[in-house]
């Protein structure tokens, strides 16, 4: 099996979550395989809120219908990938620079169902470049700031966010505390959003593996 088998694999098990009602749906290549999957079961669901205009563009091509976080009050659930998770799962997300979008449905959820490849479950957050959505005026100022956090940002050149905004993403990161980060970097004057996801960590991840998928909860 190839990692995207092994994302086919994790997206399809996270239809056991599917109850029904409004589900928010993250963005990537795994989540892909996950809507894609959502369709066979659509009768089942009243709608999705989406995380990006990719992710909205392939809900609608499936006919599912896509609504607005701010008619829908709190979702049962948020089924997103991620670049990394450790064992408390705490994320790194934002490789598809969505994340400002997938952090704020993920808060708005009551369960957080994330889906990815085992290649992602690391034992300590940061080896994968930390995404930072970043006003585009404050770019320089954000980066200095980064620097003096330890990090070496690297602009993501040509890239805008679905919020009209750049990405920074921070190499060499050691990121012993995540949620410290977290509040530490979202606390820089021009930081939208930082891709650490420990404050609202997920609640369930489904990994694909070549034995099947297996599932860890938040501990
Ligand atoms: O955070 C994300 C997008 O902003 C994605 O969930 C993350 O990059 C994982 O992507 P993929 O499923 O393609 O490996």
């Amino acid at each position: 099996m190839n990692q995207d088998d092994l994302k086919r694999q994790a997206a399809e098990a996270a239809l056991d979550h599917v109850e029904g009602g409004v589900i928010g749906v993250g963005t990537g290549s795994t989540v892909n395989h996950f809507i894609d999957a959502l369709a066979t079961v659509k009768s089942r669901i009243e709608g999705a809120v989406s995380s990006s205009e990719a992710s909205t563009a392939r809900l609608r091509q499936h006919g599912i219908e896509v609504l607005d976080l701010n008619a829908t009050g709190e979702l049962s659930l948020y089924v997103d990938g991620a670049d990394e998770s450790n064992g408390r799962l705490e994320l790194i997300k934002g490789g598809g620079g969505a994340l400002t979008r997938e952090k704020i449905v993920a808060a708005a959820s009551r369960q957080f169902v994330c889906i990815a490849d085992e290649s992602k479950l690391v034992d300590r957050l940061g080896a994968f470049p930390l995404p930072v959505e970043v006003i585009p005026m404050a770019r320089s100022y954000v980066a200095r700031e980064l620097v003096q956090l330890g990090g070496t940002p690297v602009w993501r050149d040509g890239f805008v966010t679905d919020n009209g905004n750049l990405i920074l993403d921070v190499h060499n990161l050691q990121i012993e505390a995540p949620a410290e980060l977290e509040t530490r970097i979202n606390a820089i004057a021009g930081v939208v959003t930082v891709g650490i996801f420990a404050l609202r960590p997920a609640d369930v991840l489904i990994l694909g593996s070549a034995q099947g998928p297996r599932t860890l909860t938040r501990p």
